[in-house]
């Protein structure tokens, strides 16, 4: 149901499925469920984005505090690799990232924190992503990381030249350059 990765805070999530000779059955989010492995986040937006291609990056993105967003990703067709990158002053893990291939038939999801970046790639044509976020869409407070930073060196299993990106994510800053507005706080 719930696997931590060894980013605080970032966890895998497989809902349980009920199938029968129609189909299936799942929630895909449940407020008393997350509680029990105290995860007490709550959301407040839900994002879908269509891609058309294979190879398409959209990240590394960010809300600052007052409007930190923390996601809960899945994909509702194709696949994904999708990445959360640490962010936090001060934290052990500053600067690590971490991956994880997200898809429509698995139903598996990624819980990413505030206080993270988030970017996914998709690994197969026409991909549809649904993601719930704990914030409202505040564009002033947004921020863009280059996805191929060097100093992230992030495997998106494509070559860099090969990305579809939108001009503000081919415009993004470098890692270096990144003020964080976030501090180090522990994750339950
Ligand atoms: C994020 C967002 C965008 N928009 C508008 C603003 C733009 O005119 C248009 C496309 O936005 P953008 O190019 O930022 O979309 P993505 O590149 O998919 O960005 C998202 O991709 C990564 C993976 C994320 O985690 C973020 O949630 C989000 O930044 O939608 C809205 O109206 N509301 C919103 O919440």
């Amino acid at each position: 149901m719930i696997e931590k990765t060894e980013l605080d805070g970032v966890v895998i999530i497989e809902p349980r499925r009920f199938t029968d000779s129609r189909g299936y059955f799942c929630e895909t989010y449940n407020i008393n469920t997350l509680a029990e492995f105290g995860i007490t986040t709550t959301f407040v937006q839900d994002n879908q984005s269509f891609s058309e291609e294979t190879g398409t990056v959209r990240g590394l993105h960010f809300q600052a505090p007052p409007a930190a967003q923390a996601k809960l990703v899945r994909v509702l067709s194709g696949v994904i690799w999708d990445v959360a990158v640490d962010i936090r002053s001060g934290s052990p893990t500053f600067g690590h990232w971490v991956g994880c291939e997200l898809s429509a038939e698995k139903g598996n999801q990624l819980l990413i924190p505030a206080g993270y970046l988030h970017g996914f790639v998709t690994r197969t044509p026409k991909c549809t992503v649904a993601y719930k976020c704990s914030a409202p869409y505040t564009p002033a407070t947004e921020g863009a990381v280059r996805f191929d930073d060097p100093d992230l060196a992030i495997d998106w299993g494509i070559r860099p030249e090969d990305a579809v990106l939108s001009d503000k994510d081919a415009a993004a800053a470098a890692f270096a350059d990144l003020n964080t507005p976030f501090t180090y706080e522990a994750h339950p």
